[in-house]
């Protein structure tokens, strides 16, 4: 069914609160179902109206993607998305397209077809699309920014909303150098407003998306990171007989929900897929090995619920309730965005970290040494080699302290909160006598590894015990343009995103 947009007077410039407010919250009720505003989005979607910018931080869940979508529908002419995924672009206009909301993607998943349908409407002086989705590459092409400077010289494009605005920064966990150059968005489109949006944000990123973005006295508007519904635990690998057989118990344990594993390298994805459906979990996994036939199908058959379990490398969309690392993420930043996938529909969900130590000596290694490989190019690069470090360490933290976890995800981003605010829902603050104990048979039991490693050492001729080869996969995803795997977009050509 395809909704007329609600005629709004009252918003042009910045009017009355009172009665943009109450407009507002019509369009919100009439599009997308929602009774109240919630949080910090409605002095974002004001601001944003009143063509000022706005950097907007967020709880994963927060609604972030409402800040853009009100705006779109409440006046005539186009609202931009850029965003870094194409499984998430696809996600929120398929969305969209069911709530009868013109919506439309560019990425080269598309056929040709399709593309020009989009292009001969955004060209038409009268476009039908409200919300154009696309990715930082395609931005950066000169075809389509003269694209967008036409649609701009013709008054039409009203704001450019920038998802998972941290990527822009070199000192954020996702730092994509395509995200770089959307700072010549201000100075080609100088009136347009610019949104940008992030759930993981420390103080030093914000000041660089700002910076970065040229964004003129922007509303600043932050949100606490705490995610009241998402209950935190890990489980220790070494202390299991078996962390599969463990990870698939759990997973039937709590009936017929969708779950996202996520495993760091694609053939664990594969293993682990392949060992969750022998035992009678339906599950796939999705990662950028897989042609865009294969994940379009996989994206399709989880949304539509016939699989469960997606096994993925990288972060997309849809409301799950619960979220399983089976290796340590590099970086809390990374773990928070990941686990944050849970719950965002508000309801109890939870986030599993299984903590092994052969897993963190592999990050260790990987870290050391994708380290030593940057410092011989470049020296600048140090400040970022300790930041990975320093960022690696604050996880393993989480994995090993017998304190509450949820304060220690707060406190990597700078709040300071007392442990009461968990009200017991992570395993350190429901089970803490548990949790000491896991810790110390942890300690006692990598004390045993320790030394049988090390006589191993000594019988063996061997100086290095770590075969570089069979991280490879790291290395390539390290030297990845985005230094992220998480940019699974076909990285096929310049112009491969249109
Ligand atoms: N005002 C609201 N009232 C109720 N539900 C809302 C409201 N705004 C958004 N939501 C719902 O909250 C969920 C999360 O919204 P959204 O996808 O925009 O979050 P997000 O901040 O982009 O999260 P993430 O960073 O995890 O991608 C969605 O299911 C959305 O429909």
């Amino acid at each position: 069914m395809k909704k007329s947009p609600l005629p709004l007077q009252h918003i042009r410039g910045s009017e009355t609160h009172v009665r943009g407010k109450e407009a507002l919250v019509k369009l919100l009720r009439w599009h997308f179902g929602h009774s109240e505003f919630r949080g910090n989005q409605l002095e974002a979607i004001e601001a944003v109206l009143s063509g000022r910018d706005c950097f907007c931080l967020m709880p994963t869940g927060g609604g972030k993607s409402m800040c853009f979508q009100v705006p779109a529908v409440a006046k005539p002419g186009i609202v931009l998305v850029v965003c870094p995924l194409i499984a998430l672009m696809e996600n929120q206009v398929m969305a969209l397209k069911e709530k009868g909301i013109a919506a439309e993607y560019l990425s080269s998943t598309q056929t040709s077809h399709a593309k020009n349908k989009i292009h001969e409407d955004i060209d038409s002086g009268k476009p039908s699309v409200r919300l154009l989705y696309v990715t930082p590459e395609l931005i950066s092409t000169p075809g389509f920014m003269l694209k967008l400077t036409k649609i701009y010289a013709r008054g039409l494009l009203n704001l450019i909303a920038i998802d998972e605005a941290h990527c822009i920064s070199t000192w954020g966990h996702d730092f994509r150098p395509s995200y770089r150059k959307l700072s010549s968005l201000r100075s080609r489109l100088p009136d347009v407003p610019i949104l940008a949006l992030t759930a993981t944000a420390v103080p030093k990123v914000q000041q660089d998306v700002i910076e970065s973005l040229c964004l003129q006295n922007p509303l600043v508007l932050k949100a606490s990171f705490n995610r009241p519904n998402i209950y935190y635990e890990v489980r220790y690998k070494d202390l299991l007989d078996d962390a599969y057989a463990d990870l698939s118990n759990l997973l039937k344990s709590i009936g017929d929900v969708c779950a996202i594993v996520y495993c760091l390298e694609r053939t664990t994805c594969d293993d682990m897929s392949a060992h969750l459906s022998n035992s009678g979990i339906s599950s796939a996994a999705y990662h950028a090995g897989l042609n865009n036939k294969m994940r379009t199908s996989v994206l399709d058959d989880w949304i539509s619920s016939k699989i469960q379990v997606v096994v993925a490398t990288v972060a997309f969309g849809k409301d799950v309730r619960i979220v399983c690392h089976y290796n340590i993420p590099k970086s809390m930043e990374a773990f928070y965005q990941e686990s944050g996938r849970a719950g965002r529909d508000q309801l109890p969900s939870r986030s599993m970290l299984y903590y092994g130590m052969d897993d963190r000596k592999k990050m260790e290694f990987i870290l050391n040494n994708a380290g030593k490989k940057k410092l011989q190019s470049s020296s600048s690069e140090e400040g970022l080699l300790k930041k990975s470090m320093t960022d690696f360490i604050q996880m393993v933290e989480y994995c090993e302290s017998s304190g509450c976890r949820r304060k220690k995800i707060l406190e990597s981003f700078g709040e300071q909160v007392p442990a009461s605010l968990c009200r017991k829902s992570c395993d350190a603050c429901k089970h803490p006598n548990l949790v000491a104990k896991y810790l110390e048979e942890l300690t006692n039991t990598c004390a045993v590894q320790q030394k049988s490693r090390f006589s191993r050492i000594l019988i063996s001729s061997s100086s290095d015990i770590v075969d570089e080869k069979q991280f490879s996969e790291f290395w390539n995803r390290d030297e990845d343009a985005g230094g992220s795997e998480d940019d699974i977009s076909n990285s096929d050509g310049i112009s491969s995103f249109c």
